[in-house]
């Protein structure tokens, strides 16, 4: 269990996260949603212990993260951030080792098991065959991948996916939204993830927490959490639910959201 704890967060002088408690459940998957700019990213960060909170804590099993040593902590939670920089050459190969290195000790060669689940997490992300080839030479799809295979490699118990279907045609979305769903339903493993797509983050999680202006607006099973009075209302866009085939979808009134900027334009 995942637990945050009044947390506050103030960056450049800003307040950026306003006294939040959550949680997130062990084995379950747990979908981090809110407008641009009210605080996903740093929840995230902070709960990967890269970014400094000023008031409350982050438990994990019931103990501070704080009091986890960086290895420790690179063994049990693994993050694949929103914006990623790659050194000119590095290769698929190169990069997916990376996520073994808590794993190891300094200057050790690669043993068989880091060697399988290099393998494994590239057969999982569907880059296998792009082992050899430099990252810059990839699709921004392709690349996003890479880096998925490079978080699964570390093979945590939590996996922090940030946005991690941005760059994705929706072919690609749907397939790395399957996959991360099989990390979960065979492995066990806990994802918090913030995705922007709601029916998305619906239909592929358990839980959802959305956040508004650095606070929590609601928390709980995503059915309860995506209601279109709630989004229309966080997002200030009108929202309904359509119903297609067997799904019940959330979608965008885009007819009303133009009507209504037309008549401010004409008001103006
Ligand atoms: N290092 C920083 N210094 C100052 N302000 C920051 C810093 N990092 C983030 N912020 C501000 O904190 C706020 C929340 O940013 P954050 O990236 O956590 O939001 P988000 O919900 O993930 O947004 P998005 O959906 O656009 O990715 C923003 O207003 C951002 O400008």
């Amino acid at each position: 269990m995942l637990t945050v704890n009044k947390l506050t967060c103030r960056l450049g002088g800003k307040l950026i996260l306003k006294d939040i408690s959550c949680e997130f459940l062990k084995g379950k998957i747990t979908a981090l949603v809110g407008p641009n700019g009210s605080g996903k990213s740093t929840l995230l960060k902070i709960i990967a212990g890269l970014t400094p909170n000023e008031e409350g804590e982050v438990l994990l099993e019931g103990k501070g993260i704080k009091q986890y040593s960086r290895a420790d902590m690179a063994l049990r939670i693994a993050m694949l951030p929103q914006r990623h920089a790659v050194p000119v050459g590095l290769t698929v190969a190169d990069l997916v080792e990376f996520g073994r290195h808590p794993h190891r000790r300094w200057f050790a060669p690669l043993s068989t098991e880091d060697k399988e689940r290099m393998h494994w997490a590239m057969a999982e992300a569907g880059v296998l065959e792009f082992a050899d080839l430099a990252i810059e030479t990839l699709s921004g799809g392709e690349a996003q991948r890479c880096w998925l295979a490079m978080v699964l490699a570390q093979d945590t118990d939590i996996v922090l996916l940030d946005e991690p279907t941005s760059w994705l045609d929706i072919a690609h979305q749907i397939e790395l939204l399957h996959i991360v769903q099989r990390l979960n339903q065979d492995y066990g493993k806990t994802i918090i993830w913030v995705l922007h797509d709601l029916n998305h983050a619906q239909q592929f999680s358990h839980q959802a927490i959305m956040l508004l202006q650095g606070e929590v607006i609601a928390s709980g099973r995503v059915d309860d959490v995506f209601t279109a009075e709630r989004i229309s209302d966080v997002y200030q866009t009108p929202i309904t639910r359509v119903q297609v085939n067997d799904q019940t979808l959330l979608w965008p009134c885009i007819k009303a959201v133009s009507d209504e900027s037309r008549l401010k334009q004409q008001v103006l």
